[in-house]
C-alpha cells in the first residue's frame, strides 16, 4: 500500500469514527425498552439479562401457573381481560383463573425483568457514554498521533524516496561497476588465453628451440672438429692472402699507370675524333675527286632474271616434240623439261669478271652455210654489272654515292635504258613489296636522310620535285590535274644558274620521304602505258622525276644548290620487234621514242667529242624534249649514269646486244669535270 492510500484510510477512520459514534447514542435514545434480544446484543457485552427465564425445562402452561402464583397482576387491563373471555370456557373458571394468575404472574416478572433489564440498561448506557467519552478522547489523541505518525511518515518517505534515489544511483553505479568489472574480467580472461596460447606457442618454441640447440650441439661438435681443419687451411690461405696482398699492390700499381694510358687513349680518341670530321669533309672531297676520275659519265648494266611468263607454255613445246614424232599427251610439270625449256629460252651470257663484276660476255652458236659450227662471243665491259640475282638494295649501293652528290651542290643525272621488257620501270621505280623498292624512292629516302644528318653541321635544305612524262615529243606533268596534261609546256634554261624550268608544272615542296612515295603513286597512274607484244604492261614515254635541293650552312653561310633527275626511259626495241608496224599510234609512239634516244647518243657522242679538245662541237640537244630538259644534267657539269637494262632471252640477243654497244659508247665518252655549284651566301 502507497503513502496515498494510507493517507486516505486515515481521513476516512477520522471521519466515520464520530458518526459511529453519535449513531450508538441516537440509537440508545430512541431504543423502546422491550426485552428484546436485540437489544441487549447491541449494547454489546454486558451481562445476560436477569429478567430472561431460565427455568428448568417445564411445559409452558406449568410455568405460567407458578408466576401467576407468586405475584398479583399490576396493571388493570391485564384483569380486566378474563372478563371478556368467551361464555363457552365459563366452566372451568378455576382453570381460568390459574391462568389468568399465571398470566399476570408472567406480566410482573416481565415487568421485573423490564425494570431491571432498564436499570441495566441506563447503567450500561452510562458506562457506554463514558466508554465513548474515553474513546473520544483515545480517538483524538490517536488521531493526534496518527497525524504526527503521518508527518513523520512523510518525512520519512521523503527520506526513503531519496534514499531510494539515492540507492537506485548506486545501484546503477555499481551496476556500471559491475559490467566494467566483468568486461574487466572478460579481458582479462581473453589476455589470460592468450598469454596461455603464447605459453603454448612459446612452449612448442622453446621444444623446437631445445631440439635445434641439441641438433646444434651435436653440429657444433662436428664443427669444432672441422674449424681445427680450417684454422690450419686458414692460416695457409693468409699466406696466400699476403701473397696476393703484394700482387695487388702490384696490379694497384700497373692500374695507376692504366689510367694514365687510358686518359691519353681519350685525348688520342678526341684527336681522332676530330680527325674524323676533318677526315668526313675530305672524304667528301675525295669521293667526287673518285668520282671525277671515274668520268661523270658512267654506265651500269644489268640483267633481268628469267620470268616464269618468258618461258614459252608446255603445250607449245609438246606440240614442238609432236611434229617430232612423239605422240601428244597430258603435260606433265617434270623439273627437269622445265629447267631445259628455260635454258631454251635464255640468251647464254657469262660474268667473267667474278672480282670487280664490270664484264659481260654474250654468245651465240650458229651453224654456216659450209655446215660448220659457227660461235660468236661478244664481250662489254661497264663500271659495273649485275647478274640476275643482284637485289635492288645491291644495286643501290653503287647509286647511293651520286644520290648523295646532289647534297654537295652537284647535278645528278640516273637513266635507265633498255629495250621494253627489260626491267627499267623496275630498276627505277621497284615492285611491289618492300624488298624491291626501286631507285627513285631510295635515292630521295637517302637524300632525306642525308640532309637530317647534315644538320649538325648547320646545313638546313629545302627540297621540290617535279616528275614529268615525255610522250611523243610532247611534256605531259604527272603531278597534274586530270588524265593527260593539255597544256603546252616549255622548257627553259638559265645559264647563270644553270638551272632548269618547265613552265606551267607542278613544283611540290617535299617534306617526307613519305610524302614522295604518295606523290610517287600518283605518278605512275598517270603514266601512259600501252600494250605491244613486247611488254604487256609497256611504257610507251619517258619519264623524269626532278628532285631539287636547295642547303645552306647557317655556321658557314655557305649555300649548294642541287639536281636529281632519275629518268625511265622508254622501250628501245626496233620497229619490227614491237609489232608497232600495224598500229598507225605504236607507229608514232616508236619512232619518237627512237628518235629522242638517238638523240640522246648523238648528245653524248657529240659531248665525248667535245671533251676530246673540240670545243666548238655544237651539242644537240634540242633535237629532243629529252635531251633538250637533260641539257644542264647531261653537260659536262653534272654526274650521269646510265642503267642498261638486259632481257635474258635468246630470242631478245640481238636487242641485248644493240643496247650494249650503244652503251659502251656511252660509256667511252668523256664528257668533262662535274661542277659543284655552291658558294658562300655574299657572293
Ligand atoms: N630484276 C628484276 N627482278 C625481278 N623481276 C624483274 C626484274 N626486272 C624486271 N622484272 C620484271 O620484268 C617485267 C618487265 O619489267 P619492266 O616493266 O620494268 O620493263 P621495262 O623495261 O620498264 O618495260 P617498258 O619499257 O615497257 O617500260 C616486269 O614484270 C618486272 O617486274
Amino acid at each position: 500500500m502507497n503513502s496515498t492510500s494510507l493517507k486516505r484510510k486515515a481521513v476516512q477512520q477520522e471521519n466515520e469514527q464520530p458518526s459511529k459514534l453519535a449513531a450508538i447514542a441516537e440509537t440508545d435514545a430512541n431504543q423502546p425498552l422491550r426485552p428484546s434480544k436485540t437489544a441487549v446484543n447491541k449494547l454489546g457485552k454486558g451481562p445476560p439479562p436477569a429478567t430472561k427465564p431460565r427455568a428448568p425445562v417445564l411445559s409452558t402452561s406449568t410455568r405460567r401457573i407458578e408466576r401467576a402464583t407468586s405475584a398479583p397482576p399490576k396493571s388493570t387491563t391485564a384483569v380486566v381481560r378474563p372478563t371478556v373471555t368467551r361464555p363457552t370456557r365459563v366452566a372451568s373458571a378455576s382453570q381460568q383463573d390459574k391462568r389468568f394468575q399465571s398470566l399476570q404472574d408472567q406480566v410482573s416478572s416481565i415487568e421485573a425483568a423490564r425494570a431491571a433489564d432498564a436499570a441495566r440498561l441506563a447503567a450500561a448506557m452510562e458506562s457506554e457514554r463514558t466508554k465513548r467519552e474515553e474513546l473520544e478522547a483515545s480517538h483524538q489523541a490517536l488521531y493526534r498521533q496518527l497525524a504526527a505518525a503521518k508527518s513523520h511518515e512523510d518525512s520519512q518517505r521523503k527520506e526513503l524516496d531519496i534514499a531510494s534515489d539515492e540507492l537506485q544511483q548506486i545501484r546503477r553505479r555499481h551496476e556500471r561497476e559491475i559490467s566494467e568489472l566483468e568486461e574487466d574480467a572478460r579481458r582479462h580472461q581473453r589476455e589470460l588465453r592468450d598469454v596461455r596460447e603464447e605459453l603454448r606457442l612459446c612452449q612448442g618454441d622453446l621444444d623446437r628451440e631445445r631440439e635445434v640447440t641439441s641438433n646444434l650441439k651435436s653440429t657444433v661438435s662436428l664443427q669444432s672438429t672441422a674449424q681445427l681443419s680450417l684454422t690450419a687451411q686458414i692460416s695457409a690461405l693468409q699466406a696466400d692472402n699476403s701473397a696476393l696482398q703484394a700482387e695487388l699492390q702490384r696490379l694497384l700499381g700497373v692500374k695507376s699507370d692504366l689510367t694514365l694510358q687510358i686518359e691519353t687513349l681519350e685525348k688520342e680518341a678526341e684527336n681522332l675524333r676530330r680527325e674524323g670530321r676533318e677526315g668526313e669533309s675530305m672524304r667528301r672531297k675525295l669521293h667526287n675527286m673518285v668520282q671525277e676520275l671515274k668520268g661523270n659519265i658512267r654506265v651500269f648494266c644489268r640483267v633481268r632474271p628469267l620470268l616464269p611468263s618468258d618461258v614459252p607454255p608446255v603445250d607449245l613445246c609438246r606440240s614442238v616434240s609432236s611434229s617430232a614424232g612423239s605422240p601428244s599427251s597430258t603435260p606433265s610439270p617434270d623439273p627437269e623439261d622445265e629447267a631445259k625449256r628455260r635454258e631454251e629460252c635464255m640468251a647464254r651470257i657469262e660474268y667473267p669478271d667474278k672480282m670487280d663484276h664490270k664484264e659481260i660476255m654474250l654468245s651465240s652458236s650458229s651453224e654456216s652455210a659450209t655446215g660448220q659450227e659457227r660461235k660468236d662471243e661478244w664481250g662489254f665491259s661497264f663500271d659495273r654489272v649485275f647478274e640476275p640475282h643482284a637485289t635492288q638494295a645491291e644495286v643501290f649501293e653503287d647509286i647511293s654515292q651520286l644520290a648523295q652528290s646532289c647534297t654537295d651542290g652537284y647535278n645528278v643525272c640516273v637513266f635507265a635504258y633498255g629495250q621494253t621488257g627489260s626491267g627499267k620501270s623496275f630498276t627505277m621505280e621497284g615492285g611491289q613489296t618492300e624488298i624491291n623498292t626501286g631507285m627513285i624512292p631510295r635515292a630521295v629516302e637517302q637524300v632525306f636522310q642525308v640532309t637530317d644528318e647534315l644538320k649538325t653541321k648547320g646545313w638546313e635544305y629545302k627540297m621540290e620535285g617535279q616528275f614529268l612524262e615525255i610522250y611523243n615529243e610532247t611534256i605531259n606533268d604527272l603531278l597534274g590535274k586530270g588524265e593527260f596534261d593539255k597544256k603546252k609546256h616549255d622548257i627553259k634554261h638559265d645559264a647563270k644558274t644553270g638551272r632548269t624550268t618547265v613552265t606551267d608544272v607542278n613544283v611540290i615542296p617535299l617534306s617526307s620521304p613519305v610524302q614522295v612515295r604518295a606523290l610517287l603513286a600518283r605518278a605512275q597512274s598517270r603514266r601512259t602505258v600501252a600494250a605491244t607484244l613486247m611488254n604487256e604492261r609497256s611504257s610507251r614515254s619517258h619519264s623524269v622525276f626532278t628532285l631539287r635541293i636547295y642547303g645552306e650552312n647557317t655556321l658557314t653561310s655557305e649555300v649548294c644548290e642541287g639536281s636529281l633527275n632519275l629518268v625511265d626511259l622508254a622501250g628501245s626495241e626496233r620497229l619490227e620487234k614491237s609489232g608497232a608496224a600495224e598500229n598507225k599510234d605504236r607507229l608514232k609512239e616508236t619512232q619518237n621514242i627512237n628518235r629522242s634516244l638517238s638523240a640522246l647518243g648523238d648528245v653524248i657522242a657529240a659531248l665525248g667529242e667535245k671533251g676530246d679538245g673540240k670545243s666548238d662541237k655544237h651539242i644537240p640537244y634540242r633535237n629532243s624534249k629529252l635531251t633538250y630538259l637533260l641539257q644542264n644534267s647531261l653537260s659536262g657539269n653534272s654526274k650521269t649514269l646510265m642503267v642498261l637494262n638486259l632481257s635474258p632471252l635468246a630470242s631478245h640477243l640481238n636487242e641485248s646486244l644493240c643496247s650494249l654497244r650503244f652503251a659502251t659508247k656511252v660509256n667511252n665518252t668523256t664528257i668533262g669535270t662535274a661542277k659543284k655549284q655552291s658558294k658562300t651566301a655574299n657572293s
